[in-house]
């Protein structure tokens, strides 16, 4: 245990131990130093890790934007754990965030409001838990990344459903960009299968780091939904194993991966409960990337049909239960042949 989280044993169980209202000014106890690296609460739930000699860009590695997605803080927790005790190299600054602590206490996906729709100035200021936390979380992001600089990003979450393909990214829309061949290798290599393409802009937590920093960021989906201590950490060896050598500074690792790179999907509709009497036609039950072909009726409301034309598409995150004006999904197309950069 290390004397940064006493009197509780790691990262998370401090984390959950002690939730303030308001942002928690950073203790100087709250530092500690081993072999040349310091580690450091920054503020509740999020700790930085500072080398002497630093590779770049900067790394942030979220967790637990929505409480009830227990894999991911797992997995930090544990790579914090280690980097602690010294079992890995540290050649990179990294700051490591909880997205939402009482969340994951009630083991739910929010308390008031989602987290991951929040990550625009207007949404900060609004009533509840979430918007205090989410200008908290870009308030940590700013302190971290100096200006003028960029940083990488992952925020690691899991899904609700199960999936045709079980791990797949999602990359944040900035106009004229391709997902770099780096980055796409390292989510191969961490056996992630397929990366989506956003189509515009969105208030999540990797869209928020690409528009501020121009951030090769991602959400990256880890599987299904379970609660702390039933998830299959074994099948995230490789994910972790990744972010290790990133934090280890080791871009040749990644470099040299030679095996098949994901499947890259455009996103081409978003679909947005209308509230106009608006119905999904798509089960509860309906796993990731399932095709519907041209013709289905995806949803309908009060003045308007979405029909499939054109040619297939696959479904992604369908939720019939989201209030008016939030996402019920995305409807996503293969992209055949991208250039690689
Ligand atoms: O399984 C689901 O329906 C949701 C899983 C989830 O939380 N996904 C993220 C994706 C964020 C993005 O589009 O970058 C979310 O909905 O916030
Ligand atoms: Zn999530």
């Amino acid at each position: 245990m290390s004397a940064l989280f006493a009197p509780h044993k790691d990262f998370l169980s401090a984390t959950l131990a002690d939730i303030p209202e308001g942002r928690e000014a950073a203790q100087e106890r709250e530092v500690v130093e081993n072999n040349g690296v310091v580690f450091r609460f920054t503020g509740h739930g999020a700790l930085m890790c500072a080398p002497s000699s630093p590779v770049t860009p900067r790394l942030i590695i979220s967790a637990g934007v929505h409480g009830n997605e227990t894999a991911p803080i797992e997995i930090v927790n544990e790579i914090v754990s280690e980097l602690l005790e010294g079992l890995h190299p540290v050649r990179r600054e990294c700051l490591f965030l909880l997205g939402n602590p009482p969340a994951m206490k009630a083991q739910e996906r929010f308390i008031d409001i989602n987290l991951n729709r929040l990550f625009k100035e207007s949404a900060t200021a609004g009533p509840g838990y979430e918007p205090n936390r989410a200008a908290e979380l870009i308030a940590q992001a700013q302190d971290f990344v100096p200006p003028g600089e960029t940083c990488w990003h992952y925020d690691l979450h899991t899904a609700i459903r199960g999936s045709q393909i079980e791990k797949f990214a999602v990359y944040p829309f900035l106009p004229a960009r391709q997902c770099p061949t780096l980055q796409l290798k390292l989510l191969a290599a961490s056996g992630v299968e397929a990366v989506l393409l956003q189509n515009k802009p969105a208030a999540t937590f990797s869209g928020w780091s690409a528009a501020e920093y121009a951030a090769e960021s991602f959400t990256v989906e880890l599987g299904k939904v379970y609660p702390f201590g039933e998830n299959d950490l074994a099948g995230l060896a490789n994910l972790k194993s990744q972010l290790l050598a990133l934090i280890a500074g080791d871009d040749a690792a990644i470099k040299s991966y030679s095996g098949k790179l994901p499947e890259q999907f455009q996103v081409v509709e978003e679909i947005i409960n209308t509230g106009k009497n608006f119905q999904l036609n798509i089960a509860e039950d309906t796993p990731n990337f399932t095709e519907l072909d041209v013709g289905y009726s995806v949803w309908r409301d009060d003045e308007a049909e979405y029909v499939v034309s054109d040619s297939p598409v696959r479904i992604v995150f369908p939720n019939s239960k989201v209030g008016p004006g939030q996402r019920a999904g995305l409807l996503v197309r293969p992209l055949p042949g991208i250039l690689l950069s």
